[in-house]
């Protein structure tokens, strides 16, 4: 008897390959069990979709290989999780196999069965060993807070809530407690006798996993054993990677804690989703499929439910309905999903105020305190060229002297993004890219930030030979000598001098310096922390009482209608790091920066007022039909010239005419990309938009094959290559 599975391997959409390939097997294969196939000359990973015992119609066994082989003693993945990437995999515009191999550990595709048996068998032995059992071993659990009347209302509602919830939570009001009890209450609950209950917290971004890590870790090992929590992110080795991986699918992980790319981890028995800081670009993918976490999350969290329903129907049907776990009935047998944020995302606000989500609030921060008092500086009134405005710098001396800390947050690195030569005009632009190079003083090099072309800074003009080059603009290394230079004189409350320091991508790239830099922060170390957007986000610093922005003008002006949501939802997320111990929250202040303290962005930032800037933005943008209110997409294109990616765009918009829901699409003309040319490539796009979503999937399922026929044309010779990005973030 044979079987011919159908195999999901990692192949792009565009390749021209099918959704699945068709092999044959001797045995019966479970759908979800991982295989070796073979594809070419090569072995590949795949995953079983389906096994039928007929052959598909017009296909011989001679055209037809065989399954090499089954990777044994892995329990095949459940059906909601090939859901869940068949979905993605039609939403976003590729194939289910590619988001199904991105999905899995890449060293899941290196191991042989042997080696996959040893991990294994390492895995059972290690979780049968109770380490961390409340033995005496394991430290004694910190005792919990009591929670807040506003945690505690949410807590109860959550319990009740059959929606997707929107936690609408100011910085500071204790949204992680929230997410700590939703847990508990998730993990004491009765699995459904083939996994434990398991919990999916959700970050942004991977420097606030160590925080969130350690707080999740401290509550829940004592009570669950010391492999409770795993994380998933790209900061970990591959090895690490499939260690968290095959203890969540496994069910020996409770709990597991990662960025975007852990929305796809195999968690058998899932009952909670969390996504915090839900409004947080990051979120979105940028490369391959271009999902958005947080969507996807929702998504899941009702196929979760679905199936669990389904479930539960047929174990009542048949020979145990004891199994149900008794009393806790409907709220046991359900995945929710959480979104939390002080800003949310205009789409989950949307949502919530369309009744499809259920919001729920905590205004207040604990503890009583209050959040900061904005102070805008204007900068036309300071001398000509001043980096930091005088009382900004008098303010922070003054607060360094009390022993108080301050943020102040510039989002460039380096020193400064453009290096130029006053004679002749040379600008430091890199050769590759339509960008300039950063100047970085700390190792004097210019660096492209778009394609990481780097030299040493010249000595001269490169044209002219002129020796008076220097840097126009500024960057973090900029502002961090000079505040160094500003506070050189200052006293500390202890006597000793004040110290500076700087975080952002450069100076965290090395494993571990994340982690020393923030408890330099925490321990009192530092009094001025210089940084990017990554400080200004999640991260709870008690002794901080001032934060500033030196300039965030350019994003008040931008082209990109979601410009001002983002410049808004970063300011109330910065000023949220200032004043989180109550007792020194009325001082608190949020200083900013700016050309135009006139912007009514600033009036709605002044009051702490989200719902209403959230109000006053989607008005405009339902009068724009733009999304919420309208559905988008993006068709880009790389190309050698800038001719060939604009004729490959509009060449696939032409004959895209007679495609189903047409009249209910719009498609815009080609236009370059904002930086047009990174590392030698053109880079053009295509805005696609209809105000129906049913509509818009339709017709892009439609295109791909007209998309790949036009790949062939010769206008769009020298085309490297398009992608699909639906719901884009930036256009
Ligand atoms: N019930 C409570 N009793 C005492 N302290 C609490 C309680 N709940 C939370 N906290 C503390 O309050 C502080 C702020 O909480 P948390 O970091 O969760 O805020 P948040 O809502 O996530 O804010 P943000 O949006 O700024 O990240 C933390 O130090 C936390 O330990
Ligand atoms: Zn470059």
């Amino acid at each position: 008897m044979a079987f011919w599975p159908s195999v999901v391997i990692a192949t792009p959409a565009h390749s021209g390959i099918g959704a699945s390939l068709t092999y044959r097997s001797e045995l019966s294969l479970a759908p979800g069990t991982l295989v070796r196939v073979p594809l070419g000359s090569r072995e590949v990973l795949g995953v079983v979709w389906d096994c039928p015992a007929e052959p598909p119609e017009g296909l011989t066994v001679a055209q037809t290989k065989s399954v090499v082989g089954a990777l044994e003693g892995l329990p095949p993945l459940n059906e909601r999780w090939r859901q869940l990437v068949s979905f993605a995999g039609r939403y976003y515009q590729r194939s289910a196999g590619e988001v199904a191999l991105a999905a899995l550990p890449p060293q899941l595709r290196e191991l042989d069965a042997t080696q996959l048996a040893r991990r294994l068998k390492r895995r059972a032995k290690a979780s049968a060993q109770p380490d961390a059992a409340p033995d005496g071993h394991a430290p004694p659990a910190a005792p919990w807070p009591a929670l807040s009347v506003e945690q505690a209302q949410v807590l109860a509602e959550l319990e009740c809530a059959n929606a997707p919830v929107l936690l609408f939570g100011a910085t500071g009001s204790g949204k992680t407690e929230v997410y700590l009890r939703a847990t508990q209450r998730v993990l004491e609950q009765a699995g459904d006798g083939q996994a434990p209950t398991q919990v999916l917290m959700m970050v942004p971004e991977i420097n606030l996993t160590p925080q969130l890590e350690s707080r999740f870790r401290e509550r829940f090992e004592p009570l669950f054993g010391a492999g409770a929590v795993v994380c998933l992110h790209s900061g970990m080795t591959p090895a690490q990677r499939l260690t968290s991986w095959l203890a969540a699918h496994t069910g020996q992980a409770r709990i597991v804690l990662g960025t975007r790319m852990a929305v796809f981890a195999s968690l058998p028995g899932l009952r909670l989703i969390v996504v915090d800081e839900e409004h947080d670009p990051s979120y979105k993918s940028q490369d391959g499929a271009r999902y958005s976490a947080r969507d996807l999350a929702v998504y899941r969290a009702k196929v979760e439910t679905e199936a669990l329903a389904t479930e539960a129907v047929a174990g009542r049907a048949g020979p145990q309905p004891s199994s149900l776990p008794g009393g806790e009935g409907a709220s046991a047998l359900r995945c929710q999903v959480l979104l939390g944020s002080a800003t949310p995302s205009l789409e989950s606000w949307h949502a919530a105020d369309q009744g499809r989500y259920l919001r729920l609030e905590m205004p207040g921060r604990i503890g009583g305190g209050s959040l900061p008092r904005l102070r805008l500086v204007d900068m036309n009134h300071q001398p000509k060229g001043a980096v930091l405005a005088l009382p900004l710098v008098a303010a922070m001396a003054e607060r360094i002297g009390r022993g108080e800390q301050c943020l102040v947050l510039l989002n460039r690195r380096g020193y400064a993004p453009v290096l130029a030569c006053h004679a002749c005009g040379w600008k430091s632009g890199c050769p590759h890219c339509s960008a300039y190079r950063v100047f970085h003083k700390l190792d004097r090099t210019l660096r492209c930030h778009h394609c990481g072309f780097t030299e040493r800074v010249p000595r001269a003009c490169p044209d002219c030979g002129n020796l008076d080059i220097s840097p126009v603009g500024r960057g973090t290394e900029q502002v961090e000598e000079q505040l160094a230079g500003l506070l050189a004189d200052v006293k500390r409350a202890d006597g000793g001098p004040a110290r500076v320091a700087r975080m952002d991508a450069d100076s965290t790239r090395l494993k571990g310096s994340l982690e020393v830099q923030l408890a330099a922060l925490h321990s009192g170390e530092v009094d001025v922390l210089v940084g990017t957007q990554m400080i200004a986000k999640g991260h709870d610093f008690r002794r901080i009482t001032l934060v500033a922005s030196v300039n965030a003008d350019s994003a008040l002006f931008a082209s990109d209608h979601r410009a001002p949501e983002r410049l808004f939802a970063l300011l109330m997320q910065a000023a949220g790091r200032a004043g989180r111990d109550a007792t020194q929250s009325a001082a608190s202040e949020m200083w900013v920066q700016t050309w135009y303290p006139q912007h009514p962005l600033f009036a709605s930032l002044k009051k702490h007022d989200f719902p209403g800037f959230a109000a006053e933005q989607l008005a405009e943008r339902e009068s724009a039909a733009m999304p919420p209110y309208g559905f988008q997409a993006l068709l880009r294109a790389d190309a050698r010239t800038q001719a060939a990616a604009q004729a490959f765009l509009n060449a696939a918009a032409e004959q895209g005419t007679a495609l189903p829901h047409r009249d209910e699409i719009t498609l815009y003309p080609a236009v370059p990309l904002t930086i047009q040319r990174v590392a030698n490539v053109e880079r053009a796009q295509l805005l696609v938009e209809s105000p129906s979503r049913a509509a818009l999937q339709r017709f892009l399922a439609a295109w791909q094959p007209v998309l790949l026929a036009c790949r062939s044309l010769p206008e769009a010779r020298g085309l490297v290559r398009f992608a699909v990005d639906v719901d884009p973030l930036s256009i």
